[in-house]
């Protein structure tokens, strides 16, 4: 398609330059040259440059657009129990809170195409009264997630804004089903992916992710996350804000072919505890609530705590919420990641016992750091560089 665009574009340049130029009568041979001045007003501007040329020639390419070079700035506010995080998302002039997650790549909404009955208490999203909806007619999605949830339906394009950040024609998906954790999940109104576009699931013609879109027009191609313990924190786009952390960013290479911001963890240490353990790989994930782990370090955190005991009834580790709990420590290349022993007292159970932030990561190959481990670190998300930094704060 790209192909006949060119050449249409070649014509239509020819075509244009014959009927607009004047033509000009001088003897053959002849050679002249025009003094060109630069125009002291003029700004270089990329993008505008771009859409300037594609306007000209007609190209509608699905350019999205970023009003602000600089970028963004949004709260994520925790639920109870810091379960999740949501942020306020813009869609077509509708506010809705999302839940940002990194570990997925599909930004999609409760709305008017959601049964009903599934709708109950949340804040649902009217194509209908958006002037800048475009229904991508014929195209679906379907997504489950890590805890067992999952949502599926149609697609269209509109004007998404979050934090003062605009893209145009960014890929908006409307739920025509939600499992039941999500319908319960009232306060949460959907997804906003934050990982890699080739894990979008929209077919027939996989979606870039607000991000993808928004990252090459930004000062700089990043986000941060700077999620806190029952308290707001931040997302930031496009700039690193230095009086969110404590020293310098360490940075660790991704390995985004999965799609994830995965990278490789040297070892751990539980307690103050010397650092050991084998390698292994680890991807950076808002949108899962624990630090799941290979059960081998799981074993080995909880052999620390007298009272631990892997619960059935409960789902996971407990202990009793008497516990002095220790610290955990990732050791990511030269920076020894500490996620303090407070964090690690998740929740309380109700009967004396506590739920463990750590659990197991079901033996799927990677551990997986949710919001316990980035409450703890200031995370940079590099999409430019494809590198994750970390700070303490
Ligand atoms: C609380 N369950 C519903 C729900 C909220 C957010 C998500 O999405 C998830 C869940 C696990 C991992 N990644 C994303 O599911």
């Amino acid at each position: 398609m790209v192909y006949i665009g060119r050449l249409a574009v070649a014509v239509a340049a020819f075509l244009t330059a014959a009927e607009a130029s004047p033509i000009i009568q001088r003897p053959k041979n002849s050679t002249f040259s025009i003094q060109q001045i630069s125009n002291p007003n003029y700004k270089r501007n990329g993008t505008r440059a771009l859409q300037k040329a594609y306007a000209k020639y007609g190209i509608t390419k699905g350019l999205v657009s970023v009003q602000s070079s600089v970028g963004g700035d949004v709260t994520a506010t925790p639920e109870s129990d810091d379960n999740e995080y949501l942020c306020p998302v813009t869609i077509g002039g509708q506010t809705l809170n999302l839940d940002f997650d990194s570990g997925s790549s599909d930004l999609w909404v409760f709305s008017t195409s959601t049964p009903s009955s599934e709708q109950q208490s949340h804040t649902i999203y009217n194509p209908a009264k958006s002037s800048t909806f475009k229904e991508l007619n014929g195209f679906t999605w379907q997504i489950s997630y890590g805890d067992g949830s999952g949502a599926s339906g149609t697609v269209g394009t509109d004007t998404v804004t979050v934090g003062g950040l605009t893209v145009k024609n960014q890929a908006v998906e409307l739920a025509t089903a939600v499992s039941s954790e999500f319908v319960t999940d009232s306060a949460n109104n959907g997804l906003l992916g934050l990982a890699w576009s080739n894990l979008n699931t929209v077919e027939p013609t996989q979606q870039q992710t607000f991000f993808a879109n928004a990252g090459p027009q930004l000062q700089q191609n990043v986000f941060t996350a700077d999620l806190r313990h029952d308290q707001p924190g931040s997302y930031d786009f496009g700039f690193i804000d230095t009086s969110k952390f404590q020293g310098n960013l360490n940075y660790v290479p991704v390995d985004n072919s999965q799609g994830f911001w995965q990278f490789t963890v040297d070892g751990y240490a539980v307690g103050d505890g010397a650092t050991g353990g084998n390698s292994f790989s680890a991807i950076a994930d808002t949108g899962t609530t624990l630090l799941l782990l290979d059960d081998n370090i799981v074993s080995d955190y909880y052999s620390q705590i007298s009272s631990a005991q892997n619960s059935n009834s409960a789902g996971g580790f407990v202990f009793d919420c008497t516990e002095d709990v220790p610290d955990l420590t990732l050791q990511i290349g030269d920076y020894a990641a500490v996620v303090p022993g407070s964090l690690l007292n998740f929740s309380q159970n109700g009967d004396g016992t506590c739920f463990g932030g750590i659990q197991s990561d079901g033996g799927q190959g990677f551990a997986i750091l949710g919001d316990v481990f980035l409450k703890a670190q200031f995370t940079v998300f590099d999409q430019g560089n494809v590198q994750l930094g970390f700070a303490p704060k």
